[in-house]
């Protein structure tokens, strides 16, 4: 049994599933690869500011790290890189946040990210997509863009079902699905890796659900199901099947003009939320050329990680995406973007993408004052054009400033 590295900070409370949140919690941490020695200390100064302003004292995170990736092995030795302290400490602690991990293409390990999105069940990504005024674009409109990513987080080609080509497991595999499933279209079977892409109703229903609700709650005009199901019919298709059928069974929604598409009245508002769906391809042309005919958005698990990106890319870039990772009891945040490795140290990153995360966390805790301090901040300090090298280059008049002087600039600001 390995030895504890994990400190569990004097003066903080646990937070517990379905009790009010202490104004002392203990709050886990992963500092992330990469870049994430240079965001994840800003982010925390920039929210226990906000928090101090926002409360006077009277709140104050307990900031707990605990340990995975390329650190774990440093700290706990070794081939290391979960512990199952960490796993615990997620799910004791009940909220989280984390930087970037590192996974390598090809070999090597697999995904971390993905491997604790699968183990803590946390099956809604959710990634909201907004503009803040004064960040560069490539759109003449970047502020139609205001969309809330559902990312499917738990199935899908992620589940890591692959053989490697010409191994004796793709062979059996290969051979099986030739021999006993009279698959005649594998074109060259003697060198193809496999993958399998399993989708379930049930993981579909209960992202659909979370998706159509933020649209309820949060007074959405409607609710996009992206999909590739013109060609992955029992995978993709399904998904768009089962959350056509979840709208109409759970929601009561009703066909338009005899469907797919259909409608209900929000029972908060009033007003209409229109179910619809696209076809993934069409659906990326479409956020650029009509970003303001979609809002909230419900997709698959690989869908909603090429959409995150290019949707980040219309209001300024990955260096301002954030996100939140959630199961029924557990919520943990991080940035949308990796650890770009060419600027790891440098101090020079932008920090948006964590600190916005944070923000998220805050607003996940009750603590709207705190949150809403680091959105204004931050706005204020785009508008006055102090910005970290992504935006810089592509303003104008702008002066830019390392990483942690980003942070400051809010602090200043707040
Ligand atoms: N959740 C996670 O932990 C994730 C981990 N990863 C992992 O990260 C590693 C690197 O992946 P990669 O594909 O390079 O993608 P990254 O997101 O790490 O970086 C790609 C590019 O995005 C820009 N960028 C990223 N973060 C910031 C930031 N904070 N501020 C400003 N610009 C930023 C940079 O652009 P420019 O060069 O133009 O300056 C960078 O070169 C891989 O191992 C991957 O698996 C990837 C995504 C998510
Ligand atoms: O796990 C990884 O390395 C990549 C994950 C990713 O791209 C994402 O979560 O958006
Ligand atoms: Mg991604």
């Amino acid at each position: 049994m390995s030895t504890s590295h994990i400190q569990v900070p004097q003066g903080g409370q646990k937070i517990i599933a379905g009790q009010a949140i202490p104004n002392n919690p203990i709050i886990p941490f992963i500092e992330g690869d990469g870049i994430g020695i240079d965001i994840t200390p800003v982010m925390k100064k920039v929210v226990d500011a906000a928090v101090k302003k926002a409360y006077a004292g009277q709140k104050q995170i307990h900031w707990m790290e605990i340990y995975a990736g390329e650190k774990s092995t440093r700290v706990y030795g070794g081939d290391v890189w979960l512990p199952e302290e960490t796993m615990a400490a997620l799910r004791d602690y009940v909220i989280s946040i984390k930087g970037p991990m590192t996974t390598p293409v090809g070999g090597g390990i697999r995904s971390l990210n993905v491997a604790l999105r699968q183990e803590l069940d946390l099956y809604t990504c959710l990634r909201p997509v907004r503009y803040f005024t004064g960040v560069p674009s490539p759109l003449k409109r970047p502020d139609l863009t205001d969309m809330v990513i559902f990312r499917e987080n738990t199935e899908d080609i992620y589940a890591g079902i692959e053989w490697e080509a010409e191994s004796d497991s793709a062979k059996k595999i290969i051979a099986f699905l030739q021999n006993e499933m009279g698959v005649k279209k594998i074109r060259f079977p003697e060198t193809s890796g496999i993958g399998i892409k399993p989708v379930s109703r049930q993981g579909t229903e209960r992202l659909v659900r979370k998706a159509i609700q933020y649209a309820i709650d949060n007074g959405k005009p409607s609710v996009t199901i992206v999909h590739k199901g013109n060609i992955m019919k029992y995978t993709e298709g399904g998904f768009r099947d089962w959350a056509y059928a979840l709208a109409q069974k759970e929601f009561g929604a009703k066909p338009i003009d005899g469907g797919p598409w259909c409608s209900f009245k929000n029972p908060k508002t009033g007003g209409d939320i229109i179910v619809k769906d696209a076809i993934a391809d069409a659906f990326l042309q479409q956020i650029l050329l009509r970003p303001a005919e979609y809002s909230v958005i419900a997709t698959l698990n690989l869908n909603g990680d090429y959409v995150s990106d290019a949707l980040a890319a219309q209001v300024g870039g990955i260096g301002i995406a954030p996100g939140a990772n959630l199961s029924d009891a557990v919520a943990m945040f991080e940035a949308t973007h990796g650890t770009a490795p060419k600027y790891a140290g440098q101090d020079k990153v932008n920090p948006g993408s964590l600190i916005l995360s944070a923000e998220m966390m805050l607003r996940h805790m009750g603590w709207t004052e705190a949150a809403d301090l680091i959105i204004k901040s931050m706005e204020a300090a785009i508008g006055d054009k102090v910005v970290t090298y992504d935006f810089a280059r592509q303003m104008e008049g702008a002066q830019e400033v390392s990483c942690s002087a980003f942070g400051d600039a809010m602090i200043a600001r707040m």
